[in-house]
């Protein structure tokens, strides 16, 4: 219907082309650098290329649906990847080429929630019988179960979650209950439309006594017709944000018998007399939460980031506007310095935490090591730890992919940008898995317990909170000295914040209150306290990543512009704390802005070595060959308003006053 518009070589692409050959180091050793090693890089690339190359796993671009299209692709893909692709190429869950397996997936999946939460709890709760019966069934799809924890009423405070589990000794049965309509299940991905199981969370009751919160698998649908079984009405939420393709759900249940045995009773059982077991801490309940807080960062927030710089990096080294010379050409808009200043900054952003993030799936693989030793000590550290990283690291790549999407102009608000789609995939992470406030209040509860003991007592990563302040020798932007800063920081917050809490309650306020009123200066501190983490563990990453000179430096300049740029948008937190002098703040100012003229030269190919192939980002801005202008107009045809030259509905409202126009003009004409 439309005619083609095409240059023979686009400016664009060769403006891009030309980034590409000003790049300072090997593009593909950073690939490597970036997956871990260059083994990993071809075993990504395949499992990518199996994905990409699968015709079942084609569809329109996305921006061009609608959401019941969306749910519908979404589901047959991935019922298809998960009974067929996976299994018939050996993906197990486990396997090295499994852990690649989010950067292949489609760019819109479901289900998700049953692989990732679903299954981990049967595993985490289940006895040794219980995952023998219902782990074959979940991985092999002939059950999907949603994880139904949050309620309309209470997602936060699970205390106060208000679906009974009431044991009924006649039968060796559970009566499920949703009391009130506030006590219905609220949000759980895959549960509208696709599960037929949920792993529900609800308060257990035995002879009239509550003995909290407890997991138990829940059947909701019958398995041959789909349809809800009785006393069970489930249905989709309705239209959100974004995550148009997941079925996020409401469950409210009357009267629903499970038998005794779908309690999940690794940590605590009820006996056929009544009797209740506890065979370990009630805090591994929490335990799924934490597996997830950990894990997922890098998939659903760093990606997601690496996605949004990928697209504005390269889209801004081709689209020119305005002039730097007087009377010179037109100049890409990244060689403005605050387009760099906007856009830099996110990609050391995205290397920081997935850096940080390793260390952090490292220790919480250690800690589950101990536990199936039985021993928890660690479970507070890997608690406040994973719950602050959660927190900052959403919270961080959200701000990032805005910056991203604003720093792309009027084509950024543009759905064919893929811009907006990363925005509203990222959005949520701020409240899912723990809203991001609540989870720094978790983080402080437990710094501020630590401020009150002695280094010898508190565990090494976390002794710094109560050791003598460090003096930073030479200049504020070596990498050690980040290091001093950033923790001197922290350790000053924790303290101050403890001070005030333990000022405040010996002079008699209740400890709810003091909490309360401490609360801004408690999420500053947690804050203060991730950042220290993440920046020691993108220097330590920095330190001992073995790789060629040109390739360690670009990371080193990433590592202390992550470490300045933070400065520089907090320094009043710094300069209040007395750790940074206004002489520091000038000179990490000017430090900043020498290293993002220094990086701009390498910035496409920094991008370019995320390695996202053009299908997994669906933007016409973001694409590898920079040719932006032909493929907003390519998508810009595909819009289903574009289906007709006319579109009837709008010719049918408008046409009265078209006709009074066409006969004013012709008057008019006819005068002249
Ligand atoms: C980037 C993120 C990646 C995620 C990707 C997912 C992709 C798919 C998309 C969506 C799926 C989404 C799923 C969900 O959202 S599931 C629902 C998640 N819900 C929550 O996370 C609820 C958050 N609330 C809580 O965690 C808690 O209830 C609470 C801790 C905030 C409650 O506070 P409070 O009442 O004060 O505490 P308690 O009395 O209950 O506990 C006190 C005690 O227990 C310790 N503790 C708390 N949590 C944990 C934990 N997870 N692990 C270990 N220990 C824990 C706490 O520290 C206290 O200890 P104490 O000081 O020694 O007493
Ligand atoms: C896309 C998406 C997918 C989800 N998937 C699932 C799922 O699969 N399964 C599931 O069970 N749930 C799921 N959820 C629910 C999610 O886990 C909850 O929304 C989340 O835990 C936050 O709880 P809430 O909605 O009750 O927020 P609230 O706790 O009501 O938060 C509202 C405000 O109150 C503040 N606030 C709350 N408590 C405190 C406090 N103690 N101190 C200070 N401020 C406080 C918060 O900071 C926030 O500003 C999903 C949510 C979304 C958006």
């Amino acid at each position: 219907m439309f005619s083609t518009v095409k240059d023979d070589m686009s400016i664009e692409s060769t403006l891009i082309s030309k980034e590409r050959k000003n790049a300072k180091f090997p593009v593909e050793e950073l690939t490597n650098v970036w997956d871990g090693g260059k083994e990993e890089t071809e075993l990504r690339r395949k499992i990518v290329k199996l994905f990409e190359d699968d015709p079942v796993l084609k569809s329109p671009p996305i921006c061009t649906m609608t959401r019941e299209e969306r749910f519908t692709k979404a589901t047959r893909k991935s019922a298809y990847i998960y009974r067929n692709l996976i299994p018939n190429n050996g993906l197990h869950p486990g396997s090295r080429e499994f852990e690649h397996f989010s950067r292949a997936m489609p760019i819109e999946n479901n289900l998700l929630v049953h692989m990732i939460a679903f299954i981990p709890c049967i595993k985490s709760f289940g006895s040794q019988e219980q995952v023998a019966k219902w782990l074959p069934l979940a991985l092999n799809l002939n059950i999907i179960g949603a994880y139904a924890q949050t309620e309309l009423g209470h997602g936060s405070f699970l205390r106060g979650i208000e679906t009974e589990a009431t044991f009924d000794k006649k039968t060796q049965e559970f009566v499920i209950n949703c009391p009130k309509v506030s006590s219905m299940k609220w949000w759980p991905g895959d549960m509208g439309l696709n599960a037929n199981h949920a792993l529900v969370m609800a308060n257990l009751i035995i002879d009239g006594k509550e003995y909290g919160m407890h997991a138990f698998i829940v059947q909701i649908r019958d398995l041959s017709t789909h349809m809800p079984l009785p006393g069970v009405t489930v249905g989709d939420i309705g239209s959100k944000m974004g995550f148009e393709a997941i079925d996020n759900g409401f469950l409210y249940m009357k009267n629903v018998r499970i038998p005794r045995e779908n309690l999940l009773n690794k940590n605590s059982e009820v006996k056929p007399d009544g009797t209740y077991v506890k065979k370990a801490s009630d805090r591994l309940m929490y335990g799924s939460m934490v597996n997830l807080r950990v894990n997922l960062p890098k998939s659903q927030a760093i990606d997601v980031l690496a996605k949004a710089c990928t697209i504005a990096i390269r889209y801004s080294a081709v689209r020119r506007q305005g002039l730097l010379n007087p009377g010179g050409a037109e100049v890409a808009v990244l060689d403005y310095t605050l387009q760099q200043h906007k856009l830099i900054p996110q990609l050391a952003t995205v290397y920081a935490t997935k850096f940080a993030g390793e260390g952090i799936i490292k220790k919480h693989q250690a800690f589950l090591q101990n536990m199936a030793k039985g021993n928890i000590s660690d479970l507070a550290e890997i608690h406040a730890l994973s719950a602050s990283f959660k927190a900052s690291v959403s919270e961080q790549c959200t701000e990032g992919v805005e910056v991203c999407r604003r720093a792309c102009g009027g084509h950024g608000y543009s759905q064919a940008s893929g811009l907006p789609f990363l925005l509203c995939k990222i959005t949520p992470s701020c409240t899912y898995e723990g809203e991001n406030t609540v989870l720094y209040l978790q983080t402080a509860r437990y710094l501020v317990k630590c401020a009150s003991k002695q280094a010898a007592d508190l565990p090494e990563s976390i002794a710094f909170l109560v050791q003598p302040i460090q003096d930073m020798k030479g200049s504020i932007t070596s990498l050690d000295n980040l290091i001093i800063c950033f923790k001197n920081s922290a350790a000053l917050c924790v303290q101050g914040v403890s001070k005030k809490v333990n000022e405040m309650s010996n002079k008699g306020l209740a400890m709810h209150e003091v909490w309360n009123k401490s609360s801004v200066q408690l999420v500053k501190s947690a804050k203060m306290y991730v950042m220290q983490y993440i920046i020691g563990a993108f220097v330590s990453f920095v330190t001992e990543v073995k790789c060629s000179e040109p390739i360690k430096e670009i990371l080193q300049d990433l590592c202390c512009l992550y470490g300045l740029h933070y400065i520089n948008t907090h320094s009043g937190e710094f300069l209040k704390l007395g750790v940074l002098s206004a002489h520091h703040c000038t000179l990490a100012e000017e430090t900043e802005i020498q290293l993002l003229e220094k990086l701009r030269p390498n910035a496409v190919g920094i991008v370019d070595a995320f390695d996202f192939t053009d299908s997994s980002m669906e933007s016409c801005l973001g694409a590898y060959d920079g040719n932006v202008y032909e493929r907003l107009f390519d998508m810009a045809k595909l819009s289903p308003l574009n289906k007709e030259k006319v579109h009837q509905e709008s010719y049918r409202h408008l046409r009265p006053f078209l006709l009074e126009g066409r006969d004013i003009l012709e008057g008019v004409k006819s005068k002249n």
